[in-house]
């Protein structure tokens, strides 16, 4: 991330919300570390910049010309995060030309474009979605960068994934090349909660939260009938958080899922054995299932081939559907035991709803933050929180790798104990979990300045 440099007083001074605040404004030095856990004589490990407002501002008032954009699939909250930035850029910087990019990164050079004020977007955080619209693919460097410049904008705000955090990392580069004085800020997107370095992205607990009604319907099916079985599918291509949290949050389900831990069906140790298991104990069960869960099972019993979306993400093929399928086939024709099966799916149910209290705090700080970093002259950073603080952290950074949920740390196996699920991983699975455990590379957390390129 760079800093560009700072000539101006912070306006924030002579707003009467802020002025009396005693510490507003962040210490240049402060940093908060990646690792909080540390050994005696441990190294001093990565740091990030601690966001908030600085003493002094990079652009006057006057001068900004920012625009906005929302990228990839939809997540709680977002329009909370576009709210905030239009609202904190005017109430605290006295900043009124934001323009809204319809449609993702493709709509920089191929859609319309809309003022934003903070009357015209009062009401948006009420609505789930993005009033902006959004979509996969369509990045083409050098026709954003073009349209950044024609355009005269000079900070750039960016809402969205891991891909497109990408995508803003080669246009923040694309921008440093052609020598512009323009910031760009990412504001980290995922329902997924795949992002690596933060500790969780918005709109994560209003999606577990909302599968918890989901789960909930699932259990009453299920405990209503003889041999219930309720089948719920939860969001999560790579990585299963969702799942795994709404599982611990709801203590309904028998079984939990997810695309890092390998299952599989039939014989000793296997889900079948289980599920019949688990009928004879109680009556009925809970299976829930992440979309991104037992994906080389299905495409070996379906002999399918690999796709991907526009973005370059992996299609998926319906794991709900499928395991619903074999586990009746399995009882029914094979077994001679007659159970009953619901299969829910309230897959986009759970990121089409607007954000709980919780995370409309949380998209508030972030926006803010993004705000005062982009104000400061910090540019090719993403906010986010790390160990409970607001932060900047380069793009790269995030970038690097993707959050997964770690089978052998202690949250999957607190999980395996609350369901008594089998792990259906032998010792040598466990060996090959601590081996390809990708490690980050060493670079360092800290963030350059636009003015003179250096850090
Ligand atoms: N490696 C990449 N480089 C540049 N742009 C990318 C890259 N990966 C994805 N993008 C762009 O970012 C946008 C969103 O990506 P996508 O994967 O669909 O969602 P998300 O950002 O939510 O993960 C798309 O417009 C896509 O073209
Ligand atoms: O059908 P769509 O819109 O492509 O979205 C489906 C996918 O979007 C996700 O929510 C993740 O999307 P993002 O990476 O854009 O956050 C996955 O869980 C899901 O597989
Ligand atoms: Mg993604």
């Amino acid at each position: 991330m760079m800093l560009l440099l700072q000539t101006y007083p912070n306006p924030i001074k002579e707003n009467p919300a802020y002025s009396v605040v005693k510490q507003f404004f962040v210490n240049q030095d402060d940093t908060v570390p990646k690792k909080v856990v540390v050994q005696k004589d441990s190294p001093r490990g990565i740091h990030f910049r601690r966001a908030g407002p600085r003493q002094r501002v990079y652009f006057e008032s006057d001068d900004v010309n920012a625009c906005i954009v929302t990228c990839g699939g939809l997540c709680p909250g977002l329009n909370t995060v576009i709210r905030e930035i239009i609202c904190g850029l005017s109430y605290m910087y006295g900043v009124d030309k934001v323009l809204g990019i319809e449609g993702g990164y493709r709509g920089f050079y191929a859609r319309n474009t809309i003022q934003l004020t903070p009357k015209s977007v009062n009401d948006i955080h009420k609505r789930g979605g993005t009033i902006l619209s959004t979509s996969r693919g369509g990045h083409d460097t050098l026709k954003i960068v073009d349209n950044i410049q024609d355009r005269g904008i000079n900070q750039v705000y960016i809402i969205g994934g891991d891909g497109t955090q990408k995508g803003a990392a080669a246009i923040f580069e694309e921008i440093r090349r052609r020598r512009l004085k323009v910031a760009v800020a990412g504001i980290p997107k995922t329902i997924d909660n795949d992002i690596a370095v933060i500790d969780k992205s918005f709109g994560f607990d209003t999606a577990v939260e909302e599968a918890q009604r989901a789960i909930n319907a699932a259990h009453v099916e299920a405990e209503s009938v003889e041999n219930g079985i309720g089948v719920v599918k939860l969001m999560g291509r790579y990585s299963g958080f969702i799942a795994m949290y709404a599982t611990l949050a709801s203590r309904d389900v028998d079984c939990c899922l997810i695309p890092e831990s390998p299952f599989y069906l039939e014989g000793k140790g296997g889900l079948y054995e289980f599920i019949e298991r688990r009928l004879k104990e109680n009556g009925h069960m809970v299976i829930v299932v992440a979309e991104g869960a037992g994906q080389d099972l299905i495409a070996e019993s379906m002999k399918s081939m690999d796709h991907e979306d526009a973005s370059g993400n992996k299609l998926l093929l319906d794991v709900g559907l499928w395991l619903s399928q074999g586990i009746k086939n399995y009882f029914t024709s094979r077994q001679k035991m007659t159970i009953n099966l619901k299969y829910i799916d309230p897959t986009y149910m759970i990121r089409a709803i607007p954000s709980n209290a919780s995370d409309n705090v949380y998209c508030t700080l972030l926006a803010q933050s993004a705000v005062h970093g982009a104000m400061a002259g910090f540019t090719g950073f993403t906010v986010g929180l790390v160990n409970g603080r607001q932060t900047y952290i380069p793009f790269e950074r995030v970038t690097e790798k993707r959050n997964k949920v770690v089978i052998t740390d202690r949250m999957w196996a607190r999980l395996l104990s609350s369901t008594n699920q089998p792990s259906f991983l032998s010792s040598k699975d466990v060996e090959e979990a601590n081996k390809t455990e990708e490690q980050p590379k060493q670079t360092s957390g800290e963030v350059k300045c636009l003015e003179n390129g250096s850090t």
